[in-house]
């Protein structure tokens, strides 16, 4: 047992263990939870009120969460001291029993402390960040057809810029930097002509690498694996058009696992189109398929032409047989899409989406994108995932004018939750809640979020009235 400064674990109450990345779950799970700043002090005990009412009506007392209050943003600071934001006890905490839930936490813009929650999954390596958008019946929304979402973010979760590897302006290690690239660096790679980094400029770094992209794509592929139908469909998002080094090697990293690893589940949207064309037309040369999949084909170069012909007969060799004749199509089907595309695609044709693949920033991009299209933030769950821990959160941050004024929308972390109920094996609860959920939005018991969309408006009830209405709704 890990020693605590200030925190008294449950006295009763069994640590979720984890082997071979997938959680071994007590009766008793310890679960530790932080409430959050701005908005926690509102969603998290409704939050609580829910999960515990699911597993006693699912479980009758046979299955209970014991949780382990710990402490991180202001209100570790009350108790741990100034600056203390994310304190060891709570690190501790995390790693001893696995399995944690959070509310949203403060990051200022500009100076002061870096984000805790990306702290959090750096620290635990959690590298999926899991963020699923469907539409539940009832939810007001700017769009016609909000029911034709329904997607999951894959989001990576540890690299990118979002591994906080920048400098100011002003500070004399960017100065000397600057200097260094212009002076030494940029000259030495002829393709970069006579390009120089403003003086003055800050410098941010953006690491992407094979390994950490390879282990995410390696999870989404297995999420659409276990779908169904036209949803086991993975899209790479990326902006390799313009950052070739990582997110153009975001793509080709992710097709490498997809035909390598994956190669009898999987099939890549080019190769279908190869297969597709000679099960229209069985004869088809290797110069008119090749002419059907590249637009412009005629107006190539010989060399171009010979390489897109030379594409066409190594699928056909490689996979002809095994994913021919029609099979491709009960495969995982794997595109890529650029990101800004993505973006009016999930508006325009959602449903041709299922599991968006993305890196770390246009995946926090997206994932806000596509809540808003299902009924906005207060219905965004989602969870931080590795192999050894994983902690459940909502997209939303802290919402802080909504704060202590018990009106904000508890879905977000409730159903946060369901995902967390789900990775437990504990389906039945998150059922019920899923159900509360959906019947208490049919009947127009929601909050101020979903209330001023719905028209006529709706009355809108409070975060903690919400909670009770999906507890009431149990069952249907
Ligand atoms: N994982 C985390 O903990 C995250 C933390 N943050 C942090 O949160 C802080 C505030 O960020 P901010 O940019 O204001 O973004 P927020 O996501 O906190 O809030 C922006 C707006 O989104 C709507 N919203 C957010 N949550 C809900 C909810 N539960 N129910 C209904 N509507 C909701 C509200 O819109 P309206 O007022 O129009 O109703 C709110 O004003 C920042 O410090 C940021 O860094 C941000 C994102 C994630
Ligand atoms: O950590 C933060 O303050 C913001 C993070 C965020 O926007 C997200 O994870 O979606
Ligand atoms: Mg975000």
């Amino acid at each position: 047992m890990a020693t605590y400064e200030k925190l008294t674990v449950p006295a009763s109450g069994t640590a979720i263990r984890f082997e071979g990345g997938q959680p071994i779950v007590p009766n008793d799970p310890i679960i530790p939870f932080i409430r959050g700043d701005g908005t926690g002090v509102d969603i998290w005990p409704a939050t609580q009120r829910v999960l515990d009412a699911a597993v006693a009506k699912a479980y009758g007392g046979e299955r209970r969460i014991e949780w382990f209050k710990v402490y991180a943003g202001d209100e570790a600071c009350e108790l741990y001291g100034t600056y203390q934001y994310l304190p060891q006890d709570t690190l501790t905490a995390i790693e001893e029993f696995g399995v944690a839930i959070k509310g949203p936490l403060t990051t200022p813009i500009g100076g002061g402390i870096r984000s805790l929650n990306v702290a959090l999954r750096q620290i635990f390596d959690l590298y999926c960040c899991v963020r699923p958008c469907r539409y539940y019946d009832g939810t007001p929304s700017p769009h016609k057809r909000p029911q034709d979402l329904d997607v999951v973010v894959y989001r990576e979760n540890t690299e990118d810029i979002y591994m906080g590897i920048e400098w100011e302006a002003s500070d004399p290690v960017c100065i000397e930097l600057i200097a260094h690239l212009n002076d030494t660096v940029i000259p030495a790679n002829g393709k970069l002509g006579k390009r120089r980094i403003p003086e003055g400029a800050g410098i941010g770094i953006k690491p992407v690498s094979k390994a950490g992209t390879q282990r995410h794509v390696r999870k989404a592929i297995r999420h659409a694996l276990g779908l169904e139908g036209a949803k086991r469909h993975v899209t790479l998002v990326h902006k390799g058009n313009i950052m070739k080094f990582t997110e153009g090697a975001f793509r080709d990293w992710g097709y490498e696992v997809a035909t390598t690893e994956f190669r009898d589940q999987c099939i890549t949207e080019r190769e279908s189109w190869i297969l597709g064309n000679l099960e229209e037309k069985p004869g088809l040369s290797i110069e008119d398929n090749a002419r059907l999949i590249e637009p412009g084909y005629d107006s190539l170069t010989p060399e171009k032409k010979a390489a897109v012909d030379a594409e066409v007969t190594a699928v056909l060799d490689a996979i002809g047989t095994s994913h021919g004749g029609g099979q491709w199509k009960q495969m995982v089907m794997v595109d890529d899409r650029i990101a800004d595309s993505i973006f009016q695609q999930i508006q325009t044709r959602p449903q041709e989406y299922s599991v968006l693949c993305t890196l770390n920033l246009n995946g926090d991009y997206i994932s806000d994108a596509a809540a808003a299209v299902v009924g906005g933030l207060g219905m965004a769950p989602g969870a931080n995932i590795g192999d050894n821990a994983a902690i459940f959160e909502a997209t939303h941050g802290t919402a802080p004018k909504h704060a202590g004024l018990d009106r904000i929308n508890p879905g977000s972390v409730i159903l946060s939750g369901v995902m967390m109920l789900e990775y437990m094996g504990w389906q039945e609860a998150a059922d019920l809640i899923t159900q509360g959920i959906s019947a208490a939005i049919a009947n127009k018991e929601v909050t101020y979020d979903l209330a001023r969309l719905m028209e006529p408006r709706a009355e809108s009830v409070s975060c903690s009235g919400f909670a009770e209405a999906v507890v009431r709704h149990f069952g249907g």
